[in-house]
């Protein structure tokens, strides 16, 4: 039975962190998992996630100057020191938390690719390492040119050569079925490639980005597909909701799944 986590950078988006983990565990969610918590003290949460028995799961690294239209910094060339930085705040983050794992964020590169892949490479053998010393995974994410332009990686093929290339067992594959929808498709066919790197999971509808209930893939059939799969990980709900989070969640007894999958 697939179990889910709520990922709390998409649901709940009007209220303040606290008030979204207590929306998650309300709704029935054991798990969540994270954007940008930074703002939020990491005692506050780990303290509410006990109380609320919520296990927590991922959080991302600094995203860098959003503004200027930064969006990580992992395979940025001459911005090493900021990304060791940045693992660094995220370590000390989960360490304080109980969170488990950290998406490394790579960035959007007016770069030459070899040079970028071979910055992201180098960056993630020492956050990898870091983070191990912790107990603390780390996690890489292909994102689509659509919604990120210029994001350094978007293919499931080139998170493969990095996951190689860095060759260590706490640097897996967040497999997020939109991301990979939008670019590749093909769907049950990669999550039966990639599942032996897989640390986890998210879903979206393709391409809304809404409740997983619409839109071109069937997610009856990639639920059915990680069970036969062997997959017990969580499945982070990282979708925009179309109205009310809560109203939203109906979507659940529609494909015959349920919040409760661990009790
Ligand atoms: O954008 C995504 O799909 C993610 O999971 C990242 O964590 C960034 O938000
Ligand atoms: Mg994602």
């Amino acid at each position: 039975m697939p179990k889910f986590s709520a990922n709390l950078g998409f649901l709940w988006p009007d209220r303040p962190l606290l008030d979204r983990i207590d929306a998650a565990a309300d709704a029935g969610f054991e798990a969540i998992e994270l954007h940008w918590p930074y703002d939020t003290d990491p005692a506050d949460v780990r303290k509410l996630c006990k109380a609320r028995e919520l296990t927590l799961l991922g959080i991302n690294t600094y995203a860098g100057d959003t503004a200027k239209g930064e969006f990580g910094l992992g395979a940025l060339p001459g911005r090493e020191v900021d990304f060791q930085q940045a693992v660094d705040q995220s370590i000390a983050w989960c360490r304080a938390s109980g969170a488990q794992a950290i998406h490394a964020v790579a960035g959007v590169i007016p770069f030459d690719e070899a040079h970028a892949r071979d910055t992201f490479i180098g960056n993630l053998i020492r956050a990898a390492d870091k983070a191990a010393a912790h107990d603390v995974t780390l996690l890489l994410e292909p994102i689509n040119q659509r919604d990120k332009p210029g994001y350094f990686y978007s293919n499931l093929s080139q998170a493969e050569v990095i996951l190689d290339a860095v060759d260590r067992p706490n640097l897996r594959l967040m497999f997020d079925v939109y991301h990979v929808g939008v670019t590749e498709g093909d769907v049950l066919t990669r999550l039966r490639r990639h599942m032996p790197r897989i640390g986890h999971v998210q879903i979206a509808a393709v391409p809304s980005r809404a409740e997983p209930d619409e839109g071109e893939l069937r997610y009856e059939a990639i639920f059915e597909t990680l069970d036969s799969l062997g997959y017990t990980g969580w499945i982070g709900c990282e979708y925009k909701p179309r109205t009310d989070t809560d109203a939203g969640l109906k979507w659940l007894a529609k494909l015959g799944v349920s919040l409760r999958a661990t009790r």
